[in-house]
C-alpha cells in the first residue's frame, strides 16, 4: 500500500518534470500503481485508516508524486452528503479540450501532499472544463466537470506537467480575484 513515505516532496526533480505519456495497454505494474493510488485516496479519506497509517487526506494523487513519471492520476472527490463521489476515476493522458472563461478558486486555498507547508492564497483555475482522458483499460472518455471536481482534476493535471498549486498564487495579492471569478466553499 502507498503511505506518506512513498510520496516525494519539493526538491525531488520528478515533481518538476513533464511526465511521460502512457501507451496502451498499460503494463501490469502501471495497472497495479493505478489501483494503489486509488486505494491510497480511499484510505486517506477514512479517519480510522488515515490515523492508523498517519496518512494526510487527499482527493487526488498523481503518479509523479510517487516518483513515477507517467501521465496518470487518481481522483476521488467525495460528495458532501456521503453518497456517490462527485468524481472517481484514474485519468490517463488527460487533456483539457475546452474550458469556461470564468475562473474559480477554493475559499480554503489548496494543499498538496508533496508540499510540507501551508501556502495561503487563492489558486484561480477554470470553473468548468471539458476533459478528455483514457481510463486504465484504454477507453476514451470526454466529460464536463465544474467547481470542486474540476479544480481537483486541474491540480492533478498540473502535477503531470511539473506545476504545483502555489505557482498560480499571486504572492503580492494572494486573495485577489477577478470580479467574475467564483470563490468555492
Ligand atoms: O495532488 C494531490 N494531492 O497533493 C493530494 C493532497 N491535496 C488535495 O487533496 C487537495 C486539497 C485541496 C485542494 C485540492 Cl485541488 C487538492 Cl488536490
Ligand atoms: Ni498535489
Amino acid at each position: 500500500m502507498i503511505t506518506m513515505k512513498n510520496i516525494i516532496r519539493e526538491g525531488n526533480n520528478t515533481l518538476r518534470s513533464e511526465a511521460k505519456k502512457a501507451t496502451f495497454p498499460l503494463s501490469d505494474e502501471q495497472r497495479q500503481l493505478a489501483h494503489d493510488m486509488m486505494e491510497f485516496l480511499e484510505n486517506s479519506q477514512d479517519p480510522k485508516i488515515a490515523e492508523k497509517y498517519q496518512l494526510r487526506a487527499g482527493v487526488g494523487l498523481a503518479a509523479p508524486q510517487v516518483d513515477v513519471s507517467l501521465q496518470m492520476a487518481s481522483v476521488l472527490v467525495p460528495s458532501a452528503d456521503g453518497e456517490a463521489p462527485l468524481f472517481k476515476d484514474t485519468i490517463v493522458n488527460p487533456v483539457i479540450i475546452s474550458h469556461s472563461v470564468q475562473g474559480a478558486a477554493l475559499s480554503e486555498g489548496e494543499g498538496c501532499l508533496s508540499v510540507d507547508r501551508d501556502v495561503p492564497g487563492y489558486v484561480v483555475r477554470h470553473d468548468r472544463i471539458t476533459l478528455r482522458y483514457y481510463d486504465v483499460d484504454g477507453n476514451q472518455h470526454k466529460i464536463r466537470l465544474k467547481n470542486y471536481p474540476a479544480i481537483v482534476c486541474q491540480h492533478e493535471i498540473d502535477h503531470l506537467h511539473g506545476v504545483l498549486f502555489y505557482d498560480h498564487i499571486d504572492h503580492d495579492h494572494p486573495f485577489t480575484m477577478e470580479n467574475e471569478d467564483l470563490v468555492i466553499d
